[in-house]
């Protein structure tokens, strides 16, 4: 049995892993870690305070907020336990976080946990490279209308794995208001979209001289994502310290 302590379990996406954990045979929930530890009736102890949890998980899996980031990871380091971790938002020393903690343990770290994403961000890579800097490059995100980060994580995926195919490496683009210069072939655009109940939707555009190819993602459930780090849990339980990722698991 793969015990889970949950980060973030009274969260959208944390409810929806406590569900489909529950329907594992080889799993279950032992501890529940969120700011809110009173709105649901959870079927598991929560703890405001993950330095309170005294139960032992084989794994940590994280959908919360960047607040939350440092003090997990202590607690996962301190307790050696492995960590698998969608939370996005986080600022590029956060990141650096993960990395540094992976010397002692393994870590799991991807800000889209859907397969079909991971196969997407693989094609338009295969695209960036065979245009070149001919075509030029803007990613559009969506997603509903109770989300705090944006850009989302997925998109700064997508921009990163692209710009790795260029040897001088894109200037990553916010929206364009107030802008007043035209595009150079040296940026990347990148736009958010917020609106009701968009799960995830995620387009790369590459549009070229009376042409244009567009490579999209669209999530229809949380459940996908869900999977996904159900999917990294195992994976991680039976690995050495280390920073794994969707790729790891794929390959
Ligand atoms: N990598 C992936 O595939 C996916 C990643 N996400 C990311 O997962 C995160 C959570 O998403 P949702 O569940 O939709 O958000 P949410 O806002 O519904 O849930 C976050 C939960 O974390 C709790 N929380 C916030 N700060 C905390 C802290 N400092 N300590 C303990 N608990 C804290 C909140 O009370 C809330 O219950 C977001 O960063 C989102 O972008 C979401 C879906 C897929
Ligand atoms: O907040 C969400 O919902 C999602 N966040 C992730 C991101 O920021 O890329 C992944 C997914 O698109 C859903």
């Amino acid at each position: 049995m793969i015990r889970v302590i949950l980060n973030g379990c009274n969260g959208k996406m944390g409810r929806v892993l406590a569900k489909l954990i529950n329907e594992e045979k080889s799993m279950e929930v032992v501890a529940g870690i969120d700011r809110e530890i009173d709105k649901f009736d959870n079927t598991f102890p929560v703890y405001s305070n993950i330095f309170s949890c005294l139960e032992k998980g084989d794994v940590l899996i994280d959908f919360s907020h960047p607040s939350s980031i440092r003090n997990t990871l202590a607690f996962c380091v301190e307790t050696k336990t492995p960590m698998v971790t969608a939370t996005t938002g986080l600022s590029g020393e956060e990141m650096t976080l993960f990395v540094e903690a992976s010397k002692s343990i393994p870590v799991f770290q991807s800000s889209n946990m859907a397969v079909g994403v991971n196969v997407i961000i693989d094609l338009a890579a295969q695209a960036a490279n065979a245009l070149g800097n001919t075509f030029d490059i803007e990613i559009i995100e969506k997603h509903h209308n109770k989300k705090v980060d944006s850009p989302s994580g997925t998109a700064f995926m997508i921009a990163n794995a692209l710009n790795e195919t260029f040897e001088q490496k894109k200037e990553y683009i916010y929206g364009r208001h107030g802008n007043e210069d035209q595009r150079t072939e040296n940026h990347i655009g990148i736009h958010a979209v917020r609106g009701g109940t968009i799960v995830g939707e995620h387009t790369v555009i590459f549009a070229g001289p009376d042409e244009i190819i567009e490579i999209k993602h669209t999530a229809l459930s949380k459940d996908i994502f869900a999977l996904g780090a159900i999917r990294a849990a195992k994976f991680i339980t039976g690995q050495k310290n280390g920073y794994y990722n969707m790729k790891d698991l794929i390959k």
